[in-house]
């Protein structure tokens, strides 16, 4: 792996292979939950959509699937397509089959909160808790209703946020009142969108809603649910994952310096203002940045 940029707020973490990638963003997934947990009792992430939820798999695997203390976690979708939970399109769904289903295969074995602490205390009195891994608690994950409009979706999704930001299972910004997330893990497409922020849409300028809603994505499915720039830049940590030499123009264009001109590149304004944000990129896909040749 190549570590461009030493900045403390931006870090450049290129990788000879996807299965390297993916093997340093579970290190990197485990090591903030862990941080998090131990200072905040909670870790809450957010999640997108795309090939993110495969390049995350390790994570059902050993040692994560036992070590991690999945009863901590708290998972949001930093967007979602408004379609049917069981639809192929729905970012709930990919995480689910691609992560959730992996660690626990049944349905029933995820647990309803006051089970899991009935066994958290028996386990915790057998000081075996690490030992046997916990499952992720129903209740804590946090998909949208998707048996309303895109815009109750949002306003629904926002006000879900407020009550769990009251009781700090969110921490707050100290420097707005925006909610901020542990992590924000995003993908990015080849026309340099993140989550459902898309080149040259209102939706970048929203400054007021913590989640909003679209009805023209210019990816299909047209409706969807989004954070904010405010949200996303308010989080402790943004990790934006990127394979592939089709975006490889794309993360020029959101990393390099290149002047006034810029085209309209939604990547390009993560900017965490007081948090982290690294790059997880394969070769292919930082082909294209200025200092690439320099870090082969
Ligand atoms: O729901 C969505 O459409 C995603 O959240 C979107 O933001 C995705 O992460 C990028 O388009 C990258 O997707 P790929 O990694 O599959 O190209």
């Amino acid at each position: 792996m190549a570590v461009l940029g030493g900045e403390k707020e931006k870090e450049l973490r290129i990788h000879e292979s996807l299965d390297e990638l993916g093997t340093d963003l579970t290190d990197y997934i485990a090591e903030l939950s862990e941080i998090s947990v131990k200072e905040r009792g909670v870790f809450a992430l957010a999640l997108s959509g795309g090939s993110l939820i495969s390049l995350m798999g390790k994570l059902c695997e050993a040692p994560y699937n036992k070590t991690v203390d999945w009863g901590k976690w708290y998972i949001f979708w930093a967007d979602e397509r408004v379609v049917a939970k069981n639809h192929a399109d729905s970012n709930y769904k990919l995480a689910k089959d691609g992560l959730f289903s992996k660690l626990w295969p049944q349905e029933a074995y995820i647990l309803k909160s006051a089970v899991l602490e009935r066994i958290r205390k028996t386990l915790r009195a057998a000081k075996a808790v690490k030992l046997l891994g916990l499952p992720i608690v129903s209740s804590h994950v946090h998909s949208i209703n998707d048996s309303v409009s895109a815009e109750e979706a949002a306003s629904e999704y926002e006000f879900a946020i407020r009550q769990l930001v009251k009781s700090r299972v969110i921490s707050v910004s100290d420097i707005s009142d925006c909610p901020k997330f542990d992590l924000i893990l995003l993908g990015m497409g080849s026309n340099g969108d993140v989550a459902s922020l898309f080149p040259n849409h209102l939706v970048l300028d929203e400054k007021n809603e913590w989640v909003t809603f679209i009805t023209d994505s210019p990816k299909s499915p047209p409706e969807r649910i989004t954070f904010t720039l405010p949200v996303i830049n308010s989080a402790s940590n943004v990790a934006v994952v990127v394979t592939g030499d089709s975006k490889a123009d794309a993360v020029h264009l959101a990393i390099d310096d290149i002047g006034p001109d810029c085209p309209s590149v939604p990547a390009r304004l993560v900017q965490p203002t007081k948090g982290k944000l690294v790059w997880f990129l394969d070769k292919p896909a930082a082909s294209k940045l200025d200092g690439f040749q320099f870090s082969e």
